[in-house]
């Protein structure tokens, strides 16, 4: 495993936190790209303002470091309501649930991060919550113990996923809104850094911007970190100012490419292609050669490298795509057929 934090990494680290609470944006018109999804929650927020009830249920899923806590409490923002924040894994038991429901005022926004790894008997009492707006809870113990009914007042819940397969398929069922969050473009992460470098008074220029959003595989959380890591170059190597030829060469002493690819990301390829003959390799053989977590290898490495074309995930495991060999300087193999696709030419 690395023994440094990786810059490119879309999970959060400490110091992201810090900084966060600054420059997350607060209001729809502050958060930037995800166009559809903009325009569906200001329709369906208004639509609900006016009839005077709380808005569906929603789910948004997505990558990590896309923005799903962020687009949460923007939704809390435009409603003009409160947002409880608790993640799956926090609610162990069926009373820290009703506890929650229960404080809630009208049409306030109950979040819940992570929301796929809720517990089975969590679960059930979300789901009269969520559709009838009532739980049931048991009072006392043994042959004395009695269920009673609470009514609660009309909510929200939104629920956050960077793995929307792992759902059971009620949970799913009760939520009236669901969003997906698709990685960003990176015109949308220039005028995310631009924003944030306002924000925290850095000065940079569109061309210094766009290289960092460059390499910042689609994702804000990372545009945000590296937008840091350059400053500090800047104001050490150059005179402060984040310009193209500061960011390049801030970007080659962090080991970031072109492609904003870093060593585990390079590792990842060139251990397919070297140790497995360019695949398919299961992903847990693969995770034990990287000696690295499986899941940080699904949610957080996979994904940018599927979107760009680099991996391809076969029934039987992954697979190098040329992209990747030549990213390497190697040359891929002359013809590569995907085992199991029906459509490869007749050997
Ligand atoms: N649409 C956006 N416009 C501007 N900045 C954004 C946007 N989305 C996210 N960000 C920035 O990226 C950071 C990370 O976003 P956020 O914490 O919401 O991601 P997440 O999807 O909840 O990640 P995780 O899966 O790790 O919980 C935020 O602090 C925010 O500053
Ligand atoms: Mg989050």
């Amino acid at each position: 495993m690395t023994d440094h934090p990786r810059i490119v990494t879309s999970a959060a680290q400490l110091d992201d936190e810090a900084l966060e609470a600054s420059i997350r944006p607060k209001r729809l018109a502050e958060y930037l790209g995800q166009q559809a999804v903009r325009e569906q929650l200001s329709i369906y927020i208004e639509a609900a303002k006016k009839r005077g009830s709380a808005l569906d249920h929603v789910l948004i899923f997505g990558p990590p470091g896309l923005g799903k806590t962020t687009l949460s409490h923007v939704i809390a923002n435009e409603l003009g309501v409160h947002v409880r924040s608790t993640s799956g894994p926090v609610l162990e038991r069926a009373g820290d649930l009703a506890a929650l429901l229960t404080n809630l005022e009208p049409h306030d926004v109950l979040f819940v991060d992570e929301i796929h790894r809720l517990s089975p008997v969590v679960e059930e009492v979300l789901y009269p919550a969520m559709e009838d707006f009532q739980i049931d809870i048991m009072i006392g113990e043994g042959p004395a113990a009695r269920s009673i009914k609470l009514d609660l007042p009309p909510f929200t819940l939104i629920g956050a996923t960077t793995r929307a397969g792992l759902l059971t398929a009620p949970l799913r069922d009760r939520f009236g809104i669901v969003q997906r969050l698709e990685f960003y473009t990176p015109d949308e992460l220039t005028a995310i850094v631009r924003r944030s470098a306002r924000i925290l008074g850095i000065d940079c220029d569109v061309e210094g911007a766009s290289e960092i959003a460059r390499r910042s595989r689609g994702t804000p959380r990372i545009a945000n970190r590296l937008l840091r890591r350059v400053r500090d170059y800047a104001e050490v190597r150059a005179n402060g100012s984040i310009t193209r030829e500061a960011a390049r060469a801030a970007m080659e002493m962090l080991k970031v490419d072109a492609e904003g690819f870093d060593e585990l990301d390079r590792r990842m390829l060139s251990t397919i292609i070297d140790s497995f003959d360019g695949g398919p390799v299961g992903v847990e053989s693969l995770a034990a050669a990287l000696s690295e977590d499986r899941g940080t290898l699904e949610d957080v490495v996979e994904p940018y490298l599927i979107q760009q074309g680099f991996l391809i995930r076969t029934a039987r495991g992954r697979m190098a795509a040329p992209k990747a060999w030549r990213h390497l300087g190697l040359t891929p193999p002359p013809r590569q057929s995907v085992p199991g696709d029906l459509f490869t030419p007749g050997e």
